[in-house]
């Protein structure tokens, strides 16, 4: 088999296997941007859907941002594409609330969900690959995130799930021209433009530069690595909860109990209690976490905390107390841009 359609036979493969689990009937949506990875991954969904043997259905979403002009007739054409591949396909419109990355994802994964509830879909595919994957360890690598944000996108996440993440970039380029698939090239996906992204200028230098002095298969290596601290960071995360549930007492968090355990875990519970607690996660940051854990292991009569979203956090008769509070004290940090 010639590479191209080897690669459209791998995103077909892929698009059976994640979906192997769907229940009899079950829709299934495809978020389609028009760009190359997810108008392959829409043309392997329709593949498939159209087999005798598929009992599931699929249809496509197309998110408007309203952010560039002529976003509206981007969103026209790649729901055009879609239907051409035999998908029914809407699109959305929805406003996003600031600049930058993090607001447009996170109007697009909730314009997703909204879809999804309405349509009564029991999943949701993305289109990121490999090279994404890797782009967001290096991304977090750079900022000194931790195992977490290291372990990169997971392939199943509630309902949406990423078909595509051991494929490579070029495959998905290579499916669609195999294809006869005109994706869509989104010009802030070029790092020279003057509104590129960090994510793609990693693409479009970074990577490229780390391949040709390490070696090629850096990107494999990236990939490799958020695998294994998936496995840590869930190990973790689950061990988190279950100090959390030890410590949690009718009036607050023990803090002895707290205070007796790993701090890996105790962060990892703190920051879970925070959340919980109605901090923002993606606002809630290492340095929140670290003054919180003071009141527990560097208690000196300290005020409360403030962490973002109203919550505080604060120590008394050896219980610790996280909930909504006039904030008196905000950490002054810089939110980061994070996929998930
Ligand atoms: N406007 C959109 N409408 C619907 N789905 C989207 C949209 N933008 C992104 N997505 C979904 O999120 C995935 C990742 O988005 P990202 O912006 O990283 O795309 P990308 O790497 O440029 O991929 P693509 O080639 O599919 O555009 C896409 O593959 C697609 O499934």
């Amino acid at each position: 088999m010639s590479g191209p359609a080897l690669a459209v036979a791998q995103v077909r493969s892929a698009v059976v296997a994640a979906l192997a689990d769907v229940p009899p009937d079950a829709l299934v949506l495809v978020a389609c941007s028009g760009g190359p990875d997810s108008l392959a991954l829409a043309a392997g969904v329709a593949f498939v859907a159209a087999r005798p043997a598929t009992t599931w259905r699929a249809q496509a979403v197309v998110v408007d941002h309203g952010l560039q002009d002529g976003s509206a007739r981007v969103a026209d054409e790649a729901a055009r594409a879609c239907r051409g591949l035999g998908l029914d396909a809407v699109v959305v419109r929805v406003g996003v609330d600031g600049p930058g990355e993090a607001p447009a994802r996170a109007a697009r994964y909730a314009a997703l969900e909204r879809a999804a509830d309405e349509l009564g879909a029991a999943a949701v595919l993305l289109g990121h690959t490999l090279d994404d994957q890797a782009e967001t360890v290096l991304l977090g690598l750079a900022r000194g995130s931790g195992a977490r944000t290291l372990a990169g996108m997971a392939d199943t996440r509630g309902r949406f799930r990423r078909p595509l993440l051991g494929l490579r970039r070029a495959d998905t380029l290579a499916a669609c021209a195999a294809q006869n698939l005109t994706p869509w090239h989104d010009p802030t996906n070029d790092g020279a433009h003057p509104d590129a992204s960090l994510r793609s200028r990693v693409r479009s230098e970074v990577l490229p530069t780390l391949e040709r002095v390490l070696g090629p298969g850096v990107a494999d290596a990236l990939a490799r690595t958020a695998a294994q601290l998936r496995d840590d960071a869930d190990l973790l995360d689950a061990l988190a909860a279950e100090l959390l549930a030890a410590a949690s007492a009718e009036d607050g968090l023990d803090v002895d109990v707290l205070a007796a355990a790993p701090p890996a875990l105790r962060t990892r519970a703190l920051r879970a209690a925070a959340i919980a607690a109605g901090s923002p996660a993606g606002a809630l940051l290492r340095v929140h976490v670290l003054a919180v854990d003071a009141l527990v292991t560097d208690w000196h009569g300290q005020g409360a905390v403030a962490l973002p979203g109203g919550v505080a956090a604060g120590r008394s008769c050896g219980r610790l107390a996280l909930g909504p509070a006039p904030a008196p004290r905000e950490v002054p940090v810089r939110a980061v841009d994070q996929e998930e």
